[in-house]
């Protein structure tokens, strides 16, 4: 099985993003949109600072005015951008500088030409909840995410945690997995012995072979 590349999202502490550097996480997410993980600019400039190299930083934003989105990536350095929203594929290509995930919200079926549509770095399938744009801690049916596969490299989220982890990467084998509330001890603190169950189950998986 090729690696699983690991995001950790909705980081708002630096203890919590060295913990997940120091567990050799691919990519740690913060939350510009409204969330109860928001964090601003200003916080994430000085968590980043404070951070080694070779780490990943992602940005996710919702439906954000792009110039908004472009300022803060250049102020904090981000390397890929996550949108959440409604962005269309005109509005991602303004956002070339820059990594560019999308976010597909599942729901019965899959859509794998809406997908296609985005000329972008990866399609991150997330569950739908009508209420809610992300960190819903509900997983989808994973059968529809093994069948998005040809569309491009699939991050898949929605309600990972230590315990089910091992079961979606071995049925979807993705590009990557991203994890938020499932490693969590409340919204916005991550719970460090999830943390380190949830890399070292997936790690193990690569190490079985
Ligand atoms: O997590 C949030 O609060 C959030 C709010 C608005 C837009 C996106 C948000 N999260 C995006 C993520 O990258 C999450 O990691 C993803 O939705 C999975 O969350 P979870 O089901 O809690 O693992």
């Amino acid at each position: 099985m090729a690696a699983t590349r690991i995001k950790v999202c909705g980081i708002t502490n630096l203890d919590d993003a060295r913990q997940a550097v120091r567990l050799g996480v691919d990519s740690i997410g913060f939350i510009f949109a409204n969330s109860p993980r928001q964090v601003t600019a200003e916080q994430v400039h000085q968590i980043i600072n404070k951070l080694p190299p070779f780490i990943n930083l992602t940005g996710v934003f919702v439906d954000e005015d792009i110039e908004e989105v472009q300022k803060t990536a250049d102020y904090c350095g981000l390397d890929t951008l996550q949108l959440h929203g409604t962005e269309t594929p005109e509005y991602c290509k303004q956002l070339k500088a820059w990594k560019v995930i999308k976010a597909f919200r599942v729901r019965e079926k899959l859509e794998p030409k809406r997908m296609a549509a985005y000329e972008i770095a990866g399609y991150l399938l997330d569950t739908y909840q009508p209420k809610r744009l992300g960190g819903t801690g509900k997983t989808f049916n994973w059968d529809l995410a093994v069948e998005a596969e040809e569309v491009g490299p699939i991050i898949l989220a929605g309600g990972l945690n230590p315990d089910n982890i091992t079961t979606a990467v071995k049925k979807v084998e993705p590009y990557g997995v991203d994890i938020n509330s499932g490693v969590e001890s409340s919204p916005g603190q991550k719970d460090q012995q999830k943390l380190k169950r949830v890399v070292n189950n997936i790690r193990r998986l690569e190490y079985a072979e």
